[in-house]
């Protein structure tokens, strides 16, 4: 009875101290929890898998080399009794989500529960990029009314904010195409922030700590230290390469919201608004120092207007020679630009915020200097059992997380007494706690949400977090939006304030910089890599789009693959579909017509993920049909084509997903194939180089393939898919304010999959997604 469900669940709500919540587990209604977490499962498909203290934690992850102590105890506050305050379930769906998980992870049917998170679906909701809301990750959820929507998270607001961009002289002014000149000059804007207000920021390019990036690196290369040396036998921190999509997504709390009244919701996003603002007003006073320098690369990398590669080696920098005998290892000889530009920064010890664009190697921007930092450290004090965790990096998702770890182990590879281990959603809390005691490791790579679970419930960890030194925020914008934003308090309140903050990221909206320095010193540098004026995305990457209606867009897709297909015989293609299902059903679609075809989406098996992502990274003539699982940061070398069908999430995202071709100074291309409704996202990137794609063949006999291969896609896919369809942009403001209109446009993509009557939809899930009586909509 899911309304009773959700009463139950609304019960509990008023405050669910963590201390409690183990009884739930052995309630004698168990059988109700089942069913709850069964029904509450199939409408809100949510990630499921973190709330530890309501049962057992499913799968493992990877420890890595021991700590080797190196002094005497040290004490410090055990966050435990710092610990929350209790606090309503509707405020933390994510926590509620995992709850109910863990519920039905307890229950008779004995699932393997590291398969817990491919339960979920991230997927259903628009997620407005970096300032989205709660629904983060790969949207949310199949099938979900999301209700609750900031300002922030409108195309408009994109359009208008993300396009304002400083002048040397610290002006904003609209980015527009006369401002591109990629750039020449092959210089990088590298700027400080902390101190000024408002419009006067002061000093123009050039000035103020102006400087030469490489006169910095031969001055201190002068200095360089000397490092220990041995081999280190144990790798295994980074051997696990689990995907995560998102540490925790929103949802279920909105839902319940939504099943009051309209006030209910517009509460919640005040609620919201009032975070923002608080987080927005220490932010303008942190900005109220900004100053601002120029520096420039060496004139020989200035050569390609996307050089991704410096002129400047490893082994010009201050860093340790065990350090440059893995890098040497590594295969990496000069550093990448952002390398470049931000070593030597933080090396000084500086907080720094970094942009530069995807796969330019901003991985081992921050952990070189981090492991640098922790190598020239004087031993500390510390207690042997609870040793410090020197360097903290956090990472939006599972996937992000395994890769750091795994560039960590390489660049770690000649300190034998260093090692990293990562914690992350989704995997087994008690096996991570039995690694991290077993192997305490100096390095430690987090998704937020497990992060915050060991806080509150691992013996010693917040202890040994109060010895962070270095905190990395990888894809910072994305941390730092309202979905995380909860954990990352938690999370800082925990650290000392003596720590050094590097975040990285390829797109940093001005919202994102204005909200993340509360966790950045005032004095902190911003450098931006990418050059003013030009696009954020690589000018070796060929933009296109393509405009057509939806009853095309099968036909589309399956042409303009054989026309790629046709032309690169090492063809490398990323299909990126707006929800999950979508996802399945594009996948069996495109299997159906023989192409060699897979996909990974958050309803898949960790494991199938996990395999599948390996077998992409290694393979050629292969297209992987994908969520936003595949959006942000994943290394999948040489792809020759990344499609997205559907609006994306928001300009971030797009940005994202485009980045997983052109890696490395590598051409790339990349086509977003809309509906003419959705043209309207194109306004959000005016200052993109997007070309109108020229649409390809589809002959009669194309299109009477097309069709008979999606007659043999299964019903149910196509059902689920319609509804996620449904979900999704009944999500978008835009979109899903009209529902009349929005329904018109799901039933035209019911017809675009051949199924002239729309599928039926439960009455319960059309309530609510506030569909309720909606025309068009068919129910049971
Ligand atoms: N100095 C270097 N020389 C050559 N290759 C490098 C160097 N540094 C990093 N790389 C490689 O470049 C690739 C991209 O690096 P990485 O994944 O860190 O990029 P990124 O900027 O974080 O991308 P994204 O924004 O998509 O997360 C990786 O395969 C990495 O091993």
């Amino acid at each position: 009875m899911p309304i009773k469900v959700l009463s139950q669940l609304r019960l509990l709500s008023p405050a669910l101290p963590v201390s409690l919540v183990p009884k739930a587990k052995h309630c004698s209604q168990f059988a109700c929890f089942r069913s709850i977490n069964s029904t509450l499962s199939l409408v809100f498909p949510l990630r499921l898998h973190k709330f530890a203290a309501f049962g057992t934690r499913p799968g493992s992850q990877l420890g890595a080399r021991p700590f080797r102590a190196r002094g005497a105890a040290r004490s410090a506050q055990d966050f435990g009794r710092e610990a929350r305050a209790s606090k309503s379930l509707i405020e933390d769906e994510a926590e509620l989500s995992d709850w109910v998980s863990d519920l039905r992870t307890s229950s008779l049917r004995g699932r393997q529960t590291s398969d817990e998170d491919s339960d979920s679906d991230m997927a259903g909701k628009r997620n407005r990029g970096s300032v989205g809301g709660r629904g983060r990750g790969e949207g949310a959820r199949e099938g979900l009314p999301v209700k609750r929507r900031r300002e922030g998270e409108t195309g408009e607001y994109d359009a208008s904010s993300r396009r304002r961009v400083r002048t040397q002289g610290g002006e904003s002014f609209p980015r527009n195409s006369a401002l591109r000149g990629g750039n020449e000059g092959g210089r990088f804007q590298a700027r400080t922030t902390g101190g000024r207000n408002g419009d006067s920021r002061g000093r123009g390019r050039g000035r103020g700590r102006g400087r030469v990036v490489d006169s910095v690196f031969r001055k201190d290369a002068k200095k360089g230290p000397g490092g220990r040396s041995g081999f280190i036998s144990d790798q295994d921190g980074g051997g696990d390469n689990d995907e995560e999509e998102m540490a925790s997504i929103g949802g279920l709390g909105d839902l319940l919201v939504e099943e009051e009244s309209d006030e209910d919701e517009d509460g919640k996003e005040r609620e919201e608004d009032d975070d923002d603002s608080f987080y927005k007003n220490r932010a303008s006073s942190s900005l109220g120092l900004e100053k601002q320098y120029q520096a420039k690369v060496t004139p020989s990398s200035a050569g390609s207007s996307d050089s991704y590669l410096s002129e400047t080696r490893f082994d010009q920098c201050s860093v340790s020679p065990l350090s440059l005998k893995a890098i040497k290892d590594a295969g990496y000889e000069k550093m990448t630009v952002v390398q470049e530009a931000t070593l030597p920064v933080i090396l000084k010890g500086k907080d720094v915020l970094a942009k530069a664009r995807t796969g330019t190697g901003k991985t081992v921007a921050f952990l070189l200097p981090s492991i640098e930092v922790i190598v020239k450290s004087p031993p500390a004090d510390h207690d042997n059992k609870r040793p410090p965790i020197l360097v903290l990096v956090i990472c939006p998702t599972r996937e992000l997380a395994s890769q750091a770890a795994a560039e960590a182990n390489k660049l770690l590879k000649y300190h034998p007494s260093l090692g990293v281990q990562f914690v992350i959603g989704g995997t087994r809390l008690a096996l991570e706690q039995k690694k991290m005691q077993a192997n305490p490791c100096q390095i430690l790579v987090a998704t937020p949400g497990r992060l915050r679970d060991h806080l509150e419930n691992t013996a010693g960890f917040a202890t040994r977090m109060k010895g962070v030194k270095v905190l990395v925020l990888d894809e910072a914008d994305r941390l730092l939006d309202m979905g995380f934003r909860k954990d990352l308090d938690q999370i800082i309140a925990a650290l000392s304030k003596q720590r050094q903050t590097l975040l990285f990221s390829a797109t940093v909206p001005e919202e994102v910089r204005q909200v993340c320095h509360f966790a950045l010193k005032r004095d902190h540098e911003f450098i931006n890599t990418v050059e003013e004026g030009s696009e954020e995305t690589h000018a070796k990457v060929r933009q296109m789009h393509l405009v057509a209606p939806m009853e095309k867009h099968f036909s589309l897709l399956y042409a303009l693959l054989r026309d790629h297909i046709a032309d690169n015989v090492d063809y490398k293609v990323l299909v990126f579909c707006t929800t999950a299902w979508v996802t399945r059903l594009v996948s069996d679609f495109l299997g159906e017509l023989k192409l060699n075809v897979r996909e990974i989406h958050s309803r898949k098996a960790q494991n199938y993920r996990t395999r599948v992502s390996d077998e992409f990274r290694k393979s050629k003539g292969l297209i992987l049909v994908t969520s936003d699982v595949s959006a942000r940061g994943v290394d999948y070398p040489d792809v020759t084509l990344v499609i997205q069908v559907g609006l994306p999430a928001g300009r971030e995202q797009y940005i994202h997903r485009l980045g997983r071709t052109g890696r490395k100074g590598k051409e790339g291309q990349g086509i977003l194939l809309l509906a003419p409704w959705e043209e309207f996202f194109l306004s959000t990137m005016k200052d993109l180089p997007l070309t109108k794609a020229s649409v390809p063949i589809v002959d009669p006999e194309t299109t009477k393939k097309v069709e008979r291969a999606l007659s043999n896609v299964e019903m149910k896919h196509k059902e689920t898919a319609y509804q996620a369809w449904l979900g999704y942009y009944n999500s978008d403001k835009k979109i899903g304010k009209d529902k009349a209109k929005l329904v018109q446009l799901a039933n035209d993509f019911s017809r675009s999959m051949g199924l002239d009557n729309p599928p039926i939809i439960p009455k319960i899930i059309l309530g609510k997604m506030g569909l309720k009586n909606v025309p068009g909509l068919r129910s049971s």
